[in-house]
Parts: C-alpha cells; structure tokens; sequence
C-alpha cells in the first residue's frame, strides 16, 4: 500500500466529452451534473452518478474524481457501485424516489457501511446526498429531508460510525442519490465550525433525528500535508439561520463561516498544523436556490475565491427553506 496516495480535487468540472477521454486515467468515478437524475451506472468501466442538478440550456458538470494510485478495482454491493485504488474508495448510490425515505436511506447507508466494513476502506470522509424536493412535505406527512436525517441517523448509530464532512442538498429530479469517498489507512479527523453549533447537535426545532454530519474533514497522511474537505456550509450561526431574505449577506455569514472552519485557530483546536484561507480551496460548488440570486453570488464569490479554483453554481433548493445559498469547497 502506497503511502502518499490522496485524493486530488476532481481535476475540472469537465465537459461531458471530456470524461471519456479520461478513461484509462487512474479514475474513480465522476458524478454527472445533468439534466436527469437515476441510479448509478458504468461508463467505461467506472462508477458513474447522473444527478438532476442541471435546467435545460445550463451546461452539464462532469465531477472526475482520480488518484494517483495506478490500479483500480470495481465492484457493486446492493445496488452500490464503487472503485478503490488500494487507498481511496469512491461509491455512489441511489436510494430513487420512494414514500418512505427515510428507511430506504438508512438502508441504503447500511449498504454503503458494510462495504466499507467489508473491503477495509474504514474511514469515511466524505459524503454527499442530492435530495429530490428536499423540504418539501414527505408522504408521512413531515418533510423530505427531515425523514432523511431520521434514517441516516439510524444508519450512523447502527454501525458506529464518525460522522464525516457532508453535502445535503436539493436536486431537481430522480428521488435520493448519494455519493461517498473513503479511504483504507488514512486517518480522518472531522471538525466543528467554532461559529456553530455542532449540526449533530442541532435543537428539535429542526427535525427528530439532527442532521449527521461534520463541518469538515481532515485526511491525515502519513507524510505531507492532507486535504480537507468542507462541508455544505450555509448562513447559520449557532443555530440559527442569519439574513433570511438577503443573498449576498447570507453569501458574506457562509464565507466567514468557511474561513473560521479552515482557518489556524479552528485546526490548531483540531490538532492540526496550518491553516487554510478561502482563496486556497478549490473545486468549490455554490448552491443558489433562486434563479436570480445566481449573478450576485457568483460575483460575490468569484471576488473571495482564487482565479484558480473551480466554481460551479448549481440552482436547487437548499435544506433549510429559509436558506438562499450554501457553498463548498476542499483543499488540493
Ligand atoms: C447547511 C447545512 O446542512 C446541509 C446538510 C447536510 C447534510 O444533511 O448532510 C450537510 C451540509 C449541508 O449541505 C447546515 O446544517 O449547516
């Protein structure tokens, strides 16, 4: 087992062609950003996740996840497509549209527990969750996403595992996807935002079951610098959410939130050396649930971010209805 192997931002949000010419590559996966949604499937030879995230004439994103490691296995586990490299797993799943999301999610996070359990790839560092008409009323009368959380949580307290940096966010289409990274050896330290409440520890005001996830993770190497993924960061402090009704300062609360999460103080807190400013992430998506708002946040962001990172901007619901823009990104 080769000790440096990270993995790497997607290496572009490519165009759809593009993905092809990658095939040979050493390539996990790639989530496709598309104008239709559905169960995982193979395009040459790989896992590929089709998310309804896209509206007719906005281009479609193609999310290339690679390694530097050199030989790649495939399988499928209940539905779950995945690929490692000896390191570093990514799988994608599809819970579809169903009346009961909740249980079918934590079926599905069993599913994608056990295999972890089962190949060895152990520590979970990543995950996101692309939900159909995420708070919408569900078919037992409450909503979408809390349903969701329910039976995540279940999933979580099942099988005991730490509960990693994750997106859970609105799509336009297609039910429940999901798609995760993980790795073998290395070690994931999760953080907390010192500006907000732990979302694990959210009050009841929010739902029955908390949300599980951490505001970030830290893949810890053996040797050299790691990568630090950030959660789906949104204009909340403590709690609460800031600036209902008002983009661009909900734009300013969700960037400062990022910054105190990566900056030295937040990762000296967490045992780790250094520290991160916004214009060090890459590969950042931004959330923008209203059409309108998409050119104000785009600005906004494009001023904080490096020239050299990748923005895309998607126009889905966020999971709070209160919520207008919700932003991430990860550290090369
Ligand atoms: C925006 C928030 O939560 C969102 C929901 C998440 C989830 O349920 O996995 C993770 C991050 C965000 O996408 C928040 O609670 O701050």
């Amino acid at each position: 087992m080769r000790g440096n192997v990270i993995v790497t931002p997607p290496s572009t949000f490519r165009s759809a062609e593009d993905f092809a010419d990658l095939a040979g590559d050493t390539v996990l996966g790639a989530v496709r950003f598309s104008t239709a949604g559905g169960p995982p499937r193979w395009e040459h030879g790989l896992p590929v996740l089709p998310l309804h995230m896209v509206r007719p004439g906005e281009a479609e994103v193609v999310e290339v996840w690679h390694t530097d490691g050199d030989v790649v296995r495939t399988g499928e586990h209940e539905g779950l497509l995945y690929a490692h490299d000896g390191e570093v797993l990514f799988c994608a799943g599809w819970i579809g549209p169903s009346a009961d999301c909740g249980e079918a999610a934590r079926q599905a996070y069993l599913a994608a527990f056990e295999l972890v359990e089962g190949l060895g790839y152990r520590n979970v560092v990543r995950m996101w969750n692309m939900l159909e008409g995420i708070t919408d009323r569900s078919a037992r009368g409450t909503e979408v996403y809390r349903d969701f959380c329910v039976g995540r949580g279940k999933a979580f307290d099942e099988r005991g595992h730490a509960m990693p940096a994750s997106t859970g966010i609105g799509s336009l289409g297609g039910g429940v996807a999901f798609y995760f990274l993980a790795h073998r050896s290395h070690e994931a330290v999760h953080l907390e935002n010192p500006l907000q409440v732990p979302a694990h520890e959210y009050p009841p005001q929010y739902g029955p079951r908390p949300p599980s996830f951490a505001r970030a993770t830290y893949v810890r190497p053996e040797q050299g610098r790691g990568s630090l993924y950030v959660s789906g960061t949104a204009s909340i402090l403590d709690h609460a959410t800031v600036a209902a009704g008002d983009v661009a300062r909900q734009v300013q609360v969700t960037l400062a939130n990022i910054a105190a999460l990566i900056g030295a103080d937040n990762l000296a807190r967490h045992g780790i050396d250094g520290g991160y400013r916004l214009d060090d992430l890459r590969a950042v998506k931004v959330y923008v649930k209203r059409p309108e708002d998409v050119p104000i946040v785009t600005r906004l962001c494009r001023d904080e971010f490096s020239r050299r990172a990748e923005v895309a901007v998607f126009t889905v619901d966020v999971c709070r209805p209160d919520l207008l823009v919700e932003i991430e990104g990860m550290t090369p």
